[in-house]
């Protein structure tokens, strides 16, 4: 394993029934990148994200994350890890105040003992402020500082979808796994969103992969692109790579993308 690997999946796939959803994927992903995962619909894009953070167990194959092998683990030991994740649909707790949704994300790393909390002790409150603090600094990059006291019901679509991003990222991950946030987005949103993903990724020092279907958004930050079809990898290369794959043409990007 080379110093610079974060993620490995060797051979990784998973069978529903009958139904070979993925197969034999292999990926890598080396610390620092930004890379996109791309694919027709029903290609298995979002069961690799699940395999990936322990939503599904695979039924073949490998996944290391940063020196462990992490099949068979929950989610929550997943996150644990320091792998986080947004899902296609938003999943917020819509009641919530927009500042609550960080915090609870952000609990998860929080340095005070359930003790401490319990019992009110002194450290309790300390740490219930610096984590207070280090929510609003997470709105602030995002926008959403304005926000704070709204429900995240309340929100506009975009910034909803903004908001998953800074929850995920309030728990503290190595590797961001985004499931289409630019879903629903207009393209002025989508716009800023980019700025924002590749802004992101240099100040957390974040690996991040993404599934998205704007291919706007992906060619313009992915440094490398895998693609998946029926379940399998049929490519992987830089954008500039990918664009001009006859098999990535036929199976999803279509002829008008070729210049
Ligand atoms: N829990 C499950 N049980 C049975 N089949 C499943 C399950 N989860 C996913 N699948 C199947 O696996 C295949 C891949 O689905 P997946 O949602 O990963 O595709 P996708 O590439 O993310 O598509 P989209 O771009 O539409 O989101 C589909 O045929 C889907 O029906």
């Amino acid at each position: 394993m080379t110093a610079n690997l974060l993620l490995e999946a060797e051979n990784v796939g998973i069978q529903f029934g009958g139904l070979k959803a993925v197969q034999s994927v292999n990926m890598h992903l080396n610390k620092g990148e930004l890379i996109g995962l791309i694919g027709p619909n029903g290609a298995g894009k979002t069961t690799t994200f699940n395999m990936l953070t322990g939503v599904y167990e695979p039924t073949e194959g490998i996944i290391t994350f940063d020196g462990k092998k992490i099949n068979g683990l929950k989610p929550y030991q997943v996150t644990k890890l320091g792998i986080s994740r947004t899902f296609q649909n938003i999943r917020l707790f819509k009641d919530l105040s927009v500042l609550d949704n960080v915090k609870v994300a952000n609990h998860n790393k929080a340095k005070h003992g359930i003790f401490a909390s319990i019992l009110r002790l002194p450290s309790h409150f300390a740490g219930e402020a610096k984590m207070e603090e280090e929510s609003i600094e997470f709105l602030k990059i995002f926008g959403l500082d304005i926000y704070k006291d709204e429900m995240a019901k309340n929100l506009p679509y975009g910034m909803q979808r903004r908001l998953e991003i800074a929850r995920a990222l309030a728990a503290k991950p190595k590797l961001l796994l985004l499931d289409e946030p630019a879903a629903g987005m207009n393209p002025q949103e989508t716009h800023d969103l980019m700025e924002l993903i590749a802004f992101i990724r240099k100040e957390f020092d974040l690996t991040i992969l993404l599934i998205e279907h704007d291919m706007h958004l992906v060619m313009g930050v992915c440094e490398r692109i895998y693609v998946l079809d029926h379940g399998q990898l049929i490519a992987d290369g830089t954008p500039q790579e990918i664009r001009s794959n006859p098999k990535v043409i036929e199976a999803y990007l279509g002829e008008e993308v070729v210049e």
